[in-house]
C-alpha cells in the first residue's frame, strides 16, 4: 500500500434527525442540535449510549439516507465545503456483521465494489488485481484468498471486510462498531492491525464504539454523545502516539481521561452498554 497525503474535511452543521415514532403518531427525535468538524488523517472515536443516534450520525457523514425519511431533518451535512445530499464514494463503512457474501471466495469478496455501477469499468482488471493481492497481503490473508466466509475465523472475515473497504481507498473509512463481536485477543489484534493500514494509507476515520478502552487506544480525539435526543456531552483529543503501551494505558492521564468519559455519561440511561475493557 502506498502512503499518500489525503485531505478531506466533514462538517456538520445544526444537524437535527427527527423519525416516524414507532406508534405511528407524531416524531422520534433522535439528535437534537449537533455541529461537528472532522477533519483528517486522523481517528475519530464515536461513544455514547446505546440507541442515542450514533450510527445515524454515521450514516450521514456518508449520504445515506433511509427510505422516506428526510435526513437530515434540519441541519447540513458538507464533504470538503460541498453540501453531501446523497451516498458518494468519498466515504465507504464497516459494520460489526462483516457483510461477507457467504457464495464468494475472500479474493473475490474483496474485488466485489469493483463489480457494483458505482465502481464498473473506473479501473482496469490488472489495476483490481494489484489492488485486492496488497491489499490482502496487508490484512494477512494472502494465503486464504481461495476460501469462503464460512471457513475463517470472526476477525479473519473482520479482515476481509476491512479490506474490501480498503481496497476503494477512501478518504473516509466509517466504523461501525466494527470489533464489537470479537473476542478481546482478536479485537485487540484488529486495533492494531487498523493502526498500521491508517499509518501505510491516511484517511479519516469516524469510529463507533461502546467500548470506553477502545475510544482510549485508538482515538486522536473522542467525541462522547448524550442519550437520545443526542448532542454533544464531551469532545476532547488524545495526543499519545500510537501504537498506544500498556503502561500509557494504566496512567494518571489515561485514568483521567476515562474518568471523564465515564462521568459525562454517568446520568446517561443506558449508560449500562458503555463498557470498560482493561
Ligand atoms: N430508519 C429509521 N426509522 C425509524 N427509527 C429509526 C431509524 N433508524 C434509527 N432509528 C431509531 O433512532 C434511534 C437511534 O438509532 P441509532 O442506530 O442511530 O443509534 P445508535 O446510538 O447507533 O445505537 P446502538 O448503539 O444501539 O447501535 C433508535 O431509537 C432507532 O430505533
Amino acid at each position: 500500500m502506498t502512503s499518500s497525503p489525503v485531505s478531506i474535511s466533514i462538517q456538520m452543521t445544526g444537524i437535527v434527525q427527527e423519525y416516524p415514532a414507532a406508534n405511528g403518531r407524531g416524531v422520534l427525535r433522535v439528535i437534537d442540535g449537533i455541529d461537528l468538524h472532522l477533519e483528517n488523517p486522523s481517528i475519530n472515536m464515536l461513544l455514547g449510549p446505546s440507541g442515542c443516534g450514533k450510527s445515524t450520525l454515521m450514516r450521514m457523514m456518508g449520504g445515506v439516507r433511509p427510505f422516506n425519511v428526510k435526513t437530515p431533518t434540519q441541519g447540513r451535512v458538507e464533504i470538503d465545503g460541498k453540501e453531501c445530499l446523497d451516498q458518494h464514494d468519498d466515504a465507504v463503512t464497516v459494520f460489526q456483521q462483516y457483510a461477507n457474501r457467504p457464495d464468494l471466495t475472500v479474493w473475490d469478496n474483496v474485488a466485489f465494489p469493483f463489480t457494483l455501477k458505482l465502481w464498473k469499468g473506473r479501473i482496469s482488471p490488472a489495476e483490481v488485481k494489484e489492488r485486492v493481492d496488497t491489499i490482502l497481503a496487508a490484512v494477512g490473508l494472502a494465503d486464504k484468498k481461495a476460501m469462503r466466509p464460512a471457513q475463517l475465523s470472526g476477525g479473519q472475515n473482520q479482515r476481509v471486510a476491512l479490506a474490501r473497504a480498503l481496497v476503494l481507498r477512501p478518504r473516509i473509512l466509517l466504523m461501525d462498531e466494527p470489533f464489537g463481536a470479537l473476542d478481546p485477543q482478536t479485537r485487540e489484534e484488529m486495533q492494531r492491525l487498523l493502526l498500521a493500514l491508517c499509518k501505510a494509507n491516511p484517511c479519516l476515520v469516524v469510529f463507533v464504539t461502546h467500548d470506553v478502552s477502545e475510544a482510549l487506544a485508538l482515538g486522536d480525539r473522542v467525541i462522547v454523545l448524550s442519550p437520545q435526543p443526542a448532542k454533544i456531552a464531551d469532545d476532547f483529543m488524545i495526543h499519545a502516539e500510537h501504537p498506544r503501551s500498556e503502561a500509557w494505558a494504566r496512567s494518571t492521564e489515561t485514568l483521567r481521561m476515562q474518568d471523564r468519559i465515564l462521568t459525562s455519561l454517568r446520568d446517561a440511561k443506558g449508560h449500562g452498554q458503555i463498557t470498560l475493557s482493561v
